[in-house]
């Protein structure tokens, strides 16, 4: 039997984690049990947390590095570990500068061929920030490309934070989308809420559905599924290009806060300053931080230049992970010592 898979991939902070969640929380509803892989770019591992606070899973994580090429030989071991359990479905969240290909192709290797297929490709696309991705990031061409491979590889586009856009820029990403994909079913979607009964057709053993169509915008087109997966082997200069387990010129930080001492309370206008401070070369931030020495801790997530505060039960000691572009570690390092100075 084959275990379908959902690959869930898109730039980082466009709502991957948010689907997950939901896929989760839909599955517990359908009484399916999913496996869940988490690959995180950070050594610290913030999505897994939200996930198993919020819906209680056990989530096999790879952290510090990328499935798609620095993290690739680490894949299959956790894909079997994944398969032991026996789940419905196995769901994987890519991180956000991944190239799905990379992982569709791995899917295909003996050890998998014959266990699992996939189901869809699901790339998630930030509205508010997609058109203006190409120029921002122009001086990482290998980031810009990965980003059209997520688009080039998707069955399904989800437009999502489409709250946050007016129906103009909607039909902009739109065209940008079915420029670089003519087949995929494009929604609009906001919290990354896309249509449940579809996408879980097929996954239910007992219930055989011959195709899979969206719900979608006008224009769109039904969801392939099992599609044909192409092996690609280009990971390997991929992976060449890596250092410090980070994507191209894309690396993370890791910040700790102070010890008691020197802790001097923050509040979050300061810390969202410090996030704006740094501009398009802070691409996330996200983290469960204090802000106050006896305060509550709280969930932070930076993204796309708008910050979210979320309560949080992550009982270990606070941190933040920086993503970005061509980071000045250290500097980023001394100015958030200087927060608490
Ligand atoms: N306004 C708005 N915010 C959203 C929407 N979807 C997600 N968010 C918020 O955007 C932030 C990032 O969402 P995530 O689901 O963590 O994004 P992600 O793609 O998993 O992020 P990475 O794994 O870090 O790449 C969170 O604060 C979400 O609550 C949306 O449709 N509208």
């Amino acid at each position: 039997m084959h275990t379908p898979v959902i690959l869930l991939s898109g730039f980082l902070g466009s709502g991957k984690t948010t689907l997950l969640l939901s896929l989760i929380e839909e599955s517990q509803r359908r009484g399916l049990r999913p496996g869940i892989l988490m690959n995180e770019l950070g050594e610290r591992d913030v999505d897994g947390h939200i996930l198993e606070e919020h819906s209680g899973v056990q989530v096999q994580k790879l952290l510090d590095g990328c499935v798609c090429c620095s993290r690739k030989s680490e894949l299959p071991d956790s894909l079997l570990l994944l398969l032991k359990q026996r789940p419905d479905a196995i769901y994987i969240e890519l991180t956000g500068v991944a190239d799905p290909d990379e992982i569709q192709s791995a899917l295909l290797e003996p050890a998998f061929k014959d266990r699992l297929r996939l189901h869809h490709t699901i790339t998630l696309v930030d509205a508010e920030n997609a058109l203006e991705f190409a120029s921002r990031f122009s001086a990482d061409k290998q980031l810009v490309r990965t980003l059209r491979k997520q688009l080039e590889t998707a069955d399904l586009i989800a437009v999502n934070k489409s709250d946050l856009v007016s129906s103009d820029t909607l039909s902009k990403i739109e065209k940008m989308a079915r420029k670089h994909n003519e087949a995929a079913a494009i929604l609009f979607t906001t919290f990354s809420k896309i249509d449940f009964p579809d996408l879980f057709r097929r996954i239910a053993p007992p219930e055989p559905m011959p195709s899979i169509s969206a719900e979608s915008h006008p224009g769109t087109k039904a969801i392939r599924t099992d599609h044909p997966v192409q092996p690609v082997h280009d990971h390997a200069k991929h992976a060449s290009t890596q250092s410090n387990g980070s994507f191209s010129n894309v690396s993370t930080v890791t910040l700790t806060f102070p010890p008691k001492e020197h802790f001097r309370p923050l509040s979050k206008e300061r810390l969202e300053s410090f996030f704006q401070g740094w501009g398009d070369t802070l691409m996330r931030a996200k983290g469960h931080v204090a802000l106050d020495l006896d305060g509550p801790i709280r969930l932070v997530q930076y993204a796309g230049g708008r910050t979210a505060w979320e309560e949080s039960r992550y009982p270990g000691s606070p941190y933040l992970v920086c993503i970005g572009m061509n980071l000045d570690k250290t500097l980023l390092k001394e100015k958030w010592n200087a927060l608490f100075q």
